[in-house]
């Protein structure tokens, strides 16, 4: 189907709002008043320069607080549409929102309403204009899409039809089914946003935290199929008020929008994508350094065994049971502090995990990292970490594995296994990030946490296969100064028996996270343990977390190299959080 986005959408001058746009593959555009009020760009202008771009305007909007107000100012109210009008013809835009009125004068009657909007269309339609009134979630009035409704069915008037925006349909409560009765010529406009769930004033939520489909809590995708069924043809447009892309690169927003409305036509069922090949694990986490000794003096103390060695580059493999971590040294210059830069994923058939993400625009990677390795399919998250599709175990097909030659035998003898990836964000493509891994690899996204932290809000969203697969915990951490230890990753180890793993990491000289006194006095308060269980854990540095149904959560950090600790977990019980309720805890001691 054509696709569009408001302007109001994107960060920046109307200009760069139109060239990201149309750069990220949109057809159309809603034009926001402001944006044009503040270009300098005359309307024939803006008209040009859409056309050069490739784009149609689809909408120009809003227009506000017509409807059903006292004879007198009403008549106003047609002599500011006029001047609309004559604006939109210069624009090329065929198409105006009306939103419900908002405004004191306005008054309880649907007739008026329907009366004075078909007024309004008897002049729009002279200058082959139509009109698209839209049900605001607060407004005066009107405030329900099914009421807007009524009023442009009584109305009759072939110039006016209603505009249908998913966040004032969902953001109420409303039953989206009864679009279904609304026949799809009436249909003007689809307004498509999400939001995540909150309880708080309507007004409010639309205008600072809507975001795009995929990225909150409503069932946009049940909606659009009510809004096809009912044999509406025309745009699908994103409206999307939000403080922070307002911020963020348009870019960047423009290509995350596009990608959340590829993901939705695929969930409506308009138009397929090749199917996600969800990852069934990790097949390692990759540190870049230009320092390699702390980090390699680290895993040794961790239990870790210099396996292998790159063929053709200083790129060491470390590994215990299952764990490995690669430490890539090749980027010395480029890098100087130890950063957790690529992940590889298992999947069983890298190709179409890489089809997948090519459909949902992310961005592929040479798969030759040089022309003597093994070609890998990989592509950049928004964060820039690369994730590399692998097929370990599978001679049939290349495998990373295959540029590494063994220099020794694996001393560990404990069975580790990577447990999860936690990924600092930056915060302002937090939720791009999120729709990222759900939609490109198919993970699920946990509910999103938020924590008071000594310096700000802590936000955390974690993803996870359906069954056993890999995890990965997006953490947005609010930091006292630029950089420093909250942009800090790390990867998170499970171990079977964390007490004794601490003795054995202790004994090897590794420099393990210290946790204050008072967090295990408030774990007294909290929890019942076994005798002498606490003291032990207060005297390893080890962290606690029981859930609702008494899965249990026992975690240490190390020390951070550069910006990378490591974590080790043991999960019982069917626990399966990722103990977030302790990150402050451990956000303070790291800036210790
Ligand atoms: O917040 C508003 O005023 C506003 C304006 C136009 C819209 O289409 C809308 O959904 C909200
Ligand atoms: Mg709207």
């Amino acid at each position: 189907m054509r696709k569009s986005i408001a302007t109001v959408c994107l960060s920046g001058t109307l200009t760069e709002k139109l060239t990201a746009a149309a750069r990220a593959g949109f057809d159309g555009v809603e034009i926001f008043e402001n944006d044009l009020l503040a270009s300098p760009l005359a309307p024939e202008e803006i008209a040009a320069r859409t056309a050069d771009l490739g784009l149609r305007i689809d909408l120009y909007q809003p227009m506000r607080d017509i409807e059903a107000v006292p004879e007198e100012l009403f008549a106003r109210n047609l002599r500011r549409a006029r001047h609309k009008f004559e604006l939109m013809r210069r624009l090329g835009a065929d198409t105006v929102l009306v939103c419900s009125s908002v405004c004191e004068q306005a008054v309880d009657d649907d007739a008026l309403a329907a009366e004075q909007l078909g007024r309004l269309a008897d002049l729009a339609q002279e200058s082959g204009i139509r009109v698209a009134y839209e049900a605001l979630a607060w407004g005066r009035h009107v405030s329900t899409y099914d009421h807007a409704w009524r009023i442009v069915e009584a109305a009759d008037h072939p110039a006016l039809g209603t505009c249908l925006d998913s966040f004032h349909i969902l953001s109420r409560g409303s039953d989206p089914k009864g679009v279904e009765d609304i026949p799809g010529d009436k249909i003007f406009f689809l307004q498509l946003a999400d939001a995540p769930l909150m309880a708080m004033d309507v007004l409010q939520w639309s205008r600072h935290y809507r975001c795009f489909p995929g990225q909150g809590g409503f069932d946009v995708a049940g909606l659009l199929r009510h809004v096809l069924n009912a044999g509406y043809d025309g745009p699908l447009s994103l409206e999307v008020f939000n403080d922070v892309f307002r911020q963020a690169d348009a870019g960047r927003t423009a290509l995350d929008g596009m990608r959340s409305l590829l993901a939705l036509e695929e969930n409506a069922g308009v138009s397929p994508l090749p199917a996600p090949v969800i990852p069934s694990g990790v097949a390692f986490a990759e540190l870049a350094t230009s320092d390699p000794e702390p980090v390699g003096e680290l895993l040794t103390a961790l239990g870790f065994t210099r396996t292998a060695r790159h063929h053709g580059k200083p790129v060491d493999l470390w590994a215990q049971g299952e764990a490995r971590v690669l430490v890539n040294a090749g980027t010395v210059g480029r890098r100087t502090d130890t950063t957790l830069a690529a992940v590889g994923l298992e999947t069983a058939d890298p190709a179409a995990s890489a089809r997948r993400a090519e459909a949902l625009l992310a961005p592929a990677l040479p798969k030759h990292r040089t022309a003597q390795d093994v070609p890998l399919e990989s592509i950049a998250a928004p964060d820039g970490t690369e994730v590399l599709f692998c097929a370990t175990g599978r001679p049939e097909l290349p495998s990373w594995t295959d540029d590494f030659a063994a220099t020794a035998e694996s001393a560990g003898a404990t069975a580790l296994t990577i447990d999860h990836l936690a990924l600092t964000q930056p915060w302002h493509h937090f939720d791009e990030s999120v729709l990222f891994h759900r939609t490109v690899l198919g993970l699920s996204p946990h509910d999103t946490v938020e924590l008071a932290d000594p310096y700000g809000l802590f936000r955390s969203r974690a993803l996870s296969a359906p069954s056993d697969g890999p995890r990965l915990v997006l953490n947005l951490a609010p930091s006292p100064e630029e950089g420093g230890e909250t942009r800090a990753r790390h990867v998170a180890f499970a171990v079977d028996d964390i007490v004794a793993a601490v003795h054995r990491f202790r004994a090897a000289g590794a420099a393990l996270l210290r946790v204050p006194a008072n967090y295990y006095d408030d774990l007294e308060a909290r929890f019942d343990f076994a005798e002498g269980e606490l003291e032990t854990y207060r005297e390893l540095g080890i962290l606690y977390d029981r859930d609702e149904r008494g899965g249990e959560f026992r975690h240490c950090y190390t020390e951070t190299v550069g910006h990378v600790f490591f974590e080790f977990v043991q999960r019982s019980g069917g626990y399966a959080g990722f103990g977030a309720a302790n990150a402050p805890i451990r956000l303070a001691a790291q800036r210790r």
